[in-house]
């Protein structure tokens, strides 16, 4: 790897939001500061629905760089020829259009999370990047920060056997009281509500924890039941819980996962609980700074005890863009750190639980069915 001329990605950047400038903060952070040598990041263009908003944004995250391309529309990214890679920080019931048009354009795509609105879109889209030749990933960041991987690396090793409980947690004050009625956390036309927004925090954490496995080699759930708390603003989830069964092949574990828009508070984090010890991975779960670890002897006693805490410069979205920039060097079309399976699996999940919860999208959202 180190050896290889690194290769700079160019990306165009899809909406000017609060999560595109964060995102752009990380790719302008120089990649050697996390001892990445293999690949780099330009951003060469900005979409957005209004031309101010892109030089706008340009001016706040690139120092007002001339030479990156501000467009009054996200079609002037799409057909850029400049644009490598577009990244994609809409609202949740926009991903599928955006990251359709972009992949039509023959570019290869970065979609937040949720990657789209339900299951059928994310078929639709995977289809469509198999047919243009083009890298397509959710942005489900947690996965590639190196806290993840050595959560992963510990489990695999097989020292605390098998796991058998686990759950996971994601909480915040959205101040729902007071944003207005079409704000995306509040508005069902945005995909609003608890769940879809993060849902997939828990879900990396359940995927990682159980479907990752070895012991359950990458079965789907057995059973998916889950409930929600919808607030009267909207009719959109406030808080929902959902517990997946993992025992299709020999693993008999359970994930129960919770998450709220409603308290102002996200502990208690993750727990991963094995036969032989426990995981307990720090809040906030979508970007933790330390896990720590307790091995069991054959009593159930802990006998030992390590923490690990990790820092770098940025803030940890700049890891889903090394991967991104890898993939594309080497030709692939899916990560193997965040496969499409697994978007699938948060995805049909997610379907299952709005079915479970009542939760049904207003007409007209739902671009596939
Ligand atoms: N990975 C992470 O840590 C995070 C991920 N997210 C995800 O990113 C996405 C965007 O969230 P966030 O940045 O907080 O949202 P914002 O509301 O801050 O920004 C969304 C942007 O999308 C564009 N847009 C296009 N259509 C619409 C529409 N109908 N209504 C409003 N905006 C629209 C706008 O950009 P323009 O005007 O330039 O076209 C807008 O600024 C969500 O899917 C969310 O789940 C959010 C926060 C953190
Ligand atoms: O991805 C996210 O993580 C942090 C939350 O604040 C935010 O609402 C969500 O979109």
């Amino acid at each position: 790897m180190a050896n290889l001329k690194p290769l700079e990605l160019k990306w165009g950047i899809i909406a000017t939001g609060r999560i595109s400038g964060d995102f752009v903060k990380d790719l302008l952070v120089d990649p050697k500061t996390r001892d990445v040598h293999d690949v780099t990041h330009k951003v060469v263009a900005i979409g957005s629905r209004s031309v101010d908003s892109a030089q706008k944004f340009i001016e706040t995250y690139i120092g007002g760089d001339k030479s990156v391309k501000a467009y009054g529309s996200y079609q002037g990214v799409y057909d850029d020829p400049n644009v490598d890679a577009i990244y994609i920080g809409t609202p949740h019931t926009s991903h599928y259009e955006n990251a359709r048009d972009g992949i039509l354009a023959k570019k290869h795509v970065l979609c937040e999370k949720p990657v789209t609105s339900n299951a059928a879109e994310l078929r639709s889209l995977l289809d469509l990047a198999k047919e243009n030749k083009v890298f397509f990933m959710e942005a489900l960041w947690t996965r590639f920060q190196p806290l993840t991987r050595e959560v992963r690396r510990i489990a695999d090793s097989g020292v605390l056997g098998e796991p058998v409980l686990m759950h996971a947690d994601l909480a915040f004050d959205a101040n729902i009281d007071n944003i207005p009625k079409t704000h995306r956390m509040l508005d069902p036309n945005l995909g609003g509500g608890a769940l879809l927004d993060l849902g997939p925090y828990p879900m990396i954490w359940a995927i990682v924890g159980l479907y990752e496995h070895p012991s359950n080699g990458f079965a789907g759930p057995s059973s998916v039941s889950g409930a929600m708390v919808k607030t009267p603003i909207t009719g959109v989830d406030s808080a929902t819980s959902w517990t997946l069964t993992f025992d299709k092949s020999g693993m008999q574990a359970q994930a129960n996962l919770t998450v709220s828009m409603v308290i102002p508070s996200n502990q208690p984090g993750v727990t991963i609980r094995y036969r032989k010890g426990v995981i307990k991975v720090a809040s906030p779960i979508f970007c933790p700074k330390w896990f720590e670890v307790q091995y069991f002897d054959d009593n159930g006693n802990v006998w030992k005890e390590e923490k690990r805490t990790y820092e770098y410069v940025g803030s940890g979205w700049h890891f889903e863009a090394d991967e991104v920039a890898r993939c594309v060097r080497e030709g692939k079309l899916q990560s193997d750190l965040w496969g499409w399976d697994k978007s699938l699996l948060e995805m049909e999940t997610f379907d299952e639980v709005r079915k479970q919860g009542g939760y049904v999208y207003p007409p007209g959202v739902e671009k596939v069915v």
